[in-house]
């Protein structure tokens, strides 16, 4: 089960929020490592209500669902007005990447692709049971 954070264990993890992974529709992505070693990646999101509303979905859905092709949701934490999700990290980056920006070394072939689409299928419906 996710874990609630303090903010604090969260700024050391991210060293104060300073390496940015990238943006989505509801906020920044941050790189940490917790004290064990393992990568995170930690997700902010401002406290609106919608926003609120997302964040107890994920902590309720793949929150409590573990499966390979799920991402492990680690945590939470609530500070202020924003609140946090703390992922584990994904080494190979957003599959968009790889779909639209891949390179002639990086580029995925048709085996590949078709994995790609069944386990995400398999994650979905698995999540959706
Ligand atoms: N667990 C993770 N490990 C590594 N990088 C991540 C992870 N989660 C997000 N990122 C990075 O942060 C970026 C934004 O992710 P985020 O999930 O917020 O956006 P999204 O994929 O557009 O989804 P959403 O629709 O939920 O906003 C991704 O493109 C990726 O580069």
């Amino acid at each position: 089960m996710p874990t609630r954070f303090c903010y604090e264990e969260l700024q050391i993890a991210t060293e104060n929020f300073s390496k940015n992974l990238g943006e989505g529709g509801f906020g920044l992505v941050y790189e940490g490592s917790l004290l064990d070693g393992s990568k995170i990646a930690v997700k902010c999101l401002e406290g609106l209500s919608h926003v609120k509303k997302s964040f107890l979905a994920e902590k309720q859905s793949i929150g409590s669902i573990p499966h390979v092709n799920l991402v492990r949701l680690r945590g939470f934490c609530t500070w202020k007005t924003q609140c946090f999700l703390v992922y584990d990290f994904m080494s190979k980056g957003s599959l968009d990447k790889w779909i639209y920006h891949g390179n002639q070394e990086h580029i995925l072939d048709w085996k590949c692709r078709k994995k790609i689409i069944l386990d995400i299928a398999k994650g979905l419906a698995y999540l959706h049971e």
